[in-house]
């Protein structure tokens, strides 16, 4: 996930959710209540009479922090009377509601629902602002006096400055210049003087475009005034799949878990069956995850609780900062104060956010401070010039320590990566900027601190695209870091690419190169992981797939606990850093395949699992005969089980999966032949960084020079795919399917488990088209930071087949603008024949406190 996160809409606020009835509050690790009966009238939830209405406790019960929070719906619903009178927790009226002790309002309440608009209101006033800085608006765009210039905000972003031009002249405004920013929704006039500027911007104030009302707004502030900080950035960021921590704006103790609760209670995608039931074929019944939804508030399952995360401040190993000006025209290094799509370019010091660590903000500093007197400019947002571009502070750990009082709380690597943008400046001034600035570096970090900030590595990553997003071949270049007491310097010749630092997760150490995605949360990851393990109810017998498997951290995590496993993941430097944490952790049971995983994935299951395509093709829906009925699950490591699993403790070969493997040859790419193609799924949706179309990153489906080719396997026990000829794949596979492994054999394997951990966007319908047809795959562990792509991928998961599948349809006009949701209900309704899928349960993981987004896990069986 992108690192972050959920996509979900939430306001700052963090009202509290309503998934477990009244009492939304959910400690960690604390499941909801089980009585607590659910309903979706109007979206919300209320109690049926099966819970305790009264508290017991006498005179405690004026006490409890939760009473007459929520309104009584049993009081609403029957004529305002409720059996229980006076002793009833719940509030009997609006006039008896308390706040909570979040200072929100019950969410069905109408103070709620006035909360709500006027916070509303209030984000969009936010929003609406145009920080854009002095410094970035050019002459050219303002002539020379900008104090007469307005921006125009919410015009079509189809628009061309002659289009602006016309609407001002039909409108009869005047004008001296005008100019539309291309592909956004901002444009910006220039008026001949200070009394037209007044006149037509009267004018213009209420002027709307199709349904948009125009906002005219300043320029250039006039007097500095604190209108934001960073966190507004922050949601704003997140929403695009920006990985960017918030600043304080949630600070109530319990805020975390309740912003939690609360996001993934409210995503309203989550909470939406509507195109789960729509996706059902006509003459099948309805499945019964469907049915019950409506008890339990539009869920497709019971959302079993949340984890806090061990650690809620300065938690995040790496942020990403902005470079930019702040509202009063400073270059800074921080932050997005907004979006800058809505002409927001605004940057903020990250000095306020809770979630950034105190090393990370001291060299953002150091590095604001050595632009001040930089020879070369900031990237300009607008006119895509300038040198500048963004400080990426990642963080290592010599041990798992995190104690505070430890120094730095066990940070002992910190790895910096400076985005330039090298192209039309002269190579020695370049040069002599890069060496002043690793000086600057190590000089900052030994005056600032006592003792001196770690700093291990300098790296200098130069991007020409448009947004900082940079691709994963984007070059990287070590800088030389002198040394602070005159010593030699260091890392003159080293490879950026072989720089890694380090961090631990399960005792286990990871090894991560500058790219390679880790979550930015170690310690909530390290109990995400354990849980999806748990869930998936491994075993000896287990095979475990690892689909996304980055630098091999669940697959790694959860070795011990199964036969054997294989990772899948795009990114080749992750992989050779799977590679490489495999061999310092001595695990071998792993194999790991460098493809995207749609080009791999329906081949890796049938050579795995022994089928022939034509089985495979050919599957109808099954019972699940093979697998033993026996509900038996091997004892999880924290207690969780799953709902039920096969007796996975057996060892014996099962019968069905003896037949020789290597017959089979892949096809990958016919198995692309979808209607809808993964660049247009992603069109759809924010691409996250991760998720790179480069043609250089192995299994691609493009010739891959010979210099970016995934590096060799570093044991003999490893499978890395070098090459993209999908030919291969199967032999590769064979390799994996030989003895070499002795006891690891897959023919062993009776239990069959995918762990799936998506970037942003979901799984290509590709992969969950494989995963859904292979019918011994059993077991699927759905690990998400985005609520939409989860709900559209288990659409196409967990929806029933129909008795005769449609042709899809090719006709693809429109389908641009569907959700990502009624995309997969199309999807699902040419998946062929095979057993849906049913969620289980589902449990959210805090890995972003301060925040409203959190990771959440779903477990679906068959
Ligand atoms: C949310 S991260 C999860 C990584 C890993 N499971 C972890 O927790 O550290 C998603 C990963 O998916 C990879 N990825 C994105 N698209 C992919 C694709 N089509 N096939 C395989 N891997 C992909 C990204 O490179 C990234 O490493």
């Amino acid at each position: 996930m992108a690192e972050p996160v959920t996509n979900i809409q939430l306001s700052p606020s963090k009202t509290l959710g309503s998934i477990n009835g009244h009492d939304s509050i959910v400690e960690p690790n604390q499941t909801l209540s089980q009585d607590a009966q659910l309903n979706q009238e109007n979206d919300v939830v209320v109690p049926t009479g099966k819970r305790n209405r009264e508290d017991n406790d006498g005179e405690e019960s004026s006490l409890h922090p939760m009473w007459k929070t929520s309104l009584c719906s049993f009081y609403r619903s029957h004529n305002n009377t409720c059996n229980h009178g006076d002793t009833c927790r719940y509030a009997h009226g609006e006039e008896e509601l308390r706040p909570r002790p979040d200072n929100t309002w019950d969410p069905t309440s109408e103070r709620a629902k006035k909360a709500l608009k006027t916070e509303t209101g209030e984000k969009c006033a936010v929003s609406e602002d145009v920080m854009m800085t002095e410094a970035v608006v050019d002459d050219d765009d303002y002539g020379s006096n900008h104090a007469l210039s307005k921006c125009l905000v919410h015009l079509p972003r189809k628009w061309s400055s002659e289009n602006l031009r016309n609407f001002l002249n039909e409108q009869g405004i005047a004008f001296k210049h005008a100019k539309k920013k291309k592909g956004m929704m901002i444009g910006f006039v220039t008026f001949e003087d200070e009394e037209q500027l007044k006149s037509s911007s009267k004018d213009l104030e209420g002027k709307t475009i199709g349904n948009k009302t125009v906002k005219v707004a300043d320029v250039i502030p006039r007097s500095f005034e604190k209108k934001s900080n960073p966190s507004v950035a922050s949601h704003q960021e997140l929403d695009e799949g920006v990985d960017v921590p918030s600043s304080g704006a949630l600070d109530a103790e319990n805020n975390d878990k309740l912003a939690v609760d609360g996001s993934v209670s409210k995503s309203r995608s989550l909470r939406d069956t509507r195109n789960a039931r729509k996706a059902c074929p006509n003459g099948v019944s309805l499945p019964d995850w469907i049915l019950k939804s409506r008890e339990i508030g539009g869920l497709p399952c019971k959302l079993e609780g949340i984890i806090a995360s061990p650690i809620v401040n300065g938690y995040r190993n790496k942020c990403e900062f902005s470079v930019g000006y702040s509202l009063e025209g400073k270059v800074t290094v921080g932050f997005m104060m907004g979006n800058f799509r809505e002409g927001v370019t605004a940057v903020g010091e990250p000095i306020e956010c809770p979630n950034v660590s105190n090393i990370a903000c001291k060299y953002a500093t150091i590095f604001q401070e050595f632009l001040q007197d930089s020879d070369l400019p900031v990237w300009n947002r607008f006119k895509n010039t300038g040198f500048w571009r963004q400080l990426t502070v990642r963080e290592g750990r010599t041990s798992g320590n995190t104690d505070p009082a430890v120094t730095f709380g066990g940070i002992a690597e910190v790895m910096l990566i400076v985005q330039v943008s090298t192209a039309n400046f002269d190579d020695a001034l370049v040069a002599a900027e890069f060496k002043r600035l690793a000086q600057a570096f190590v000089a900052g970090g030994a005056t600032s601190q006592c003792p001196t900030l770690p700093l291990t590595a300098l790296i200098v990553q130069d991007h020409q695209g448009i947004s900082n997003v940079a691709p994963a071949d984007a070059p990287l270049h070590l800088l030389t870091l002198p040394k602070a007491g005159g010593d030699p310097e260091i890392g003159e010749n080293n490879n950026a690419m072989d720089v890694r630092i380090h961090d631990y997760i399960n005792n286990l150490q990871f090894s991560i190169s500058p790219t390679a995605f880790f979550q930015v949360n170690t310690l909530a990851a390290e109990k995400l992981y354990s849980l999806a393990g748990d869930w998936a109810c491994l075993g000896p017998d287990t095979l475990l797939f690892d689909i996304c498997c980055g630098t091999g951290t669940i697959g790694l995590t959860l070795a011990h606990r199964v036969g054997m496993v294989i990772g899948i993941e795009m990114n080749a430097s992750a992989v050779s850093d799977a590679h490489k944490n495999a061999e310092i952790n001595g695990i071998k049971n792993i194999r790991f395949i460098c493809s995207k995983a749609e080009d791999v994935m329906g081949s890796l299951l049938r050579e795995y699992l022994n089928m022939t395509k034509k089985e495979d093709d050919s599957n109808t829906p099954k019972s699940g005969n093979d697998i033993p009925e026996d509900n038996a699950c091997p004892e999880a490591e924290n207690g969780e089980m799953a709902s039920h699993c096969p007796e996975n403790n057996n060892a014996e070969v099962g019968s069905e999966v003896q037949k020789d493997s290597t017959s089979e040859q892949v096809d990958g790419i016919s198995e692309q032949a979808e209607n809808v193609t993964g660049s247009q799924l992603r069109d759809d949706v924010n691409v996250p960084k991760e998720q790179s179309d480069d043609p250089n990153v192995c299994g691609s489906g493009n010739d891959i020079p010979g210099d970016s080719t995934c590096p060799g396997p570093e044991t003999s026990e490893m499978t890395s795919r070098s090459e993209n000829n999908n030919a291969e794949v199967g032999s590769e596979v064979q390799k994996g399917n030989s003895s070499e492994n002795g006891n690891t054999s897959m023919q062993q394997f009776k239990n069959i488990v995918a762990i799936v951990d998506p970037p942003r966007a979901g799984l290509h319908p590709t992969v969950i088209k494989a995963l859904r047809t292979h019918p011994r795959l059993r077991r699927l562990v759905y690990i998400s930071c985005n609520p939409e792509s989860l709900v559209a991928n288990a659409i196409e998961l967990c929806t029933p087949s129909p008795l005769k599948i449609e042709k899809g349809n090719k006709d693809n006009r429109g389908w641009r603008n569907m959700s990502s949701a009624g995309l997969a209900r199309h999807r699902a309704k040419s998946m062929p024949i095979s057993e849906a899928f049913h969620p289980v349960k589902a449990m959210a993981v805090d890995l972003f406190p301060h925040t409203p987004h959190c990771e959440l896990v779903m477990l679906l069986e068959r």
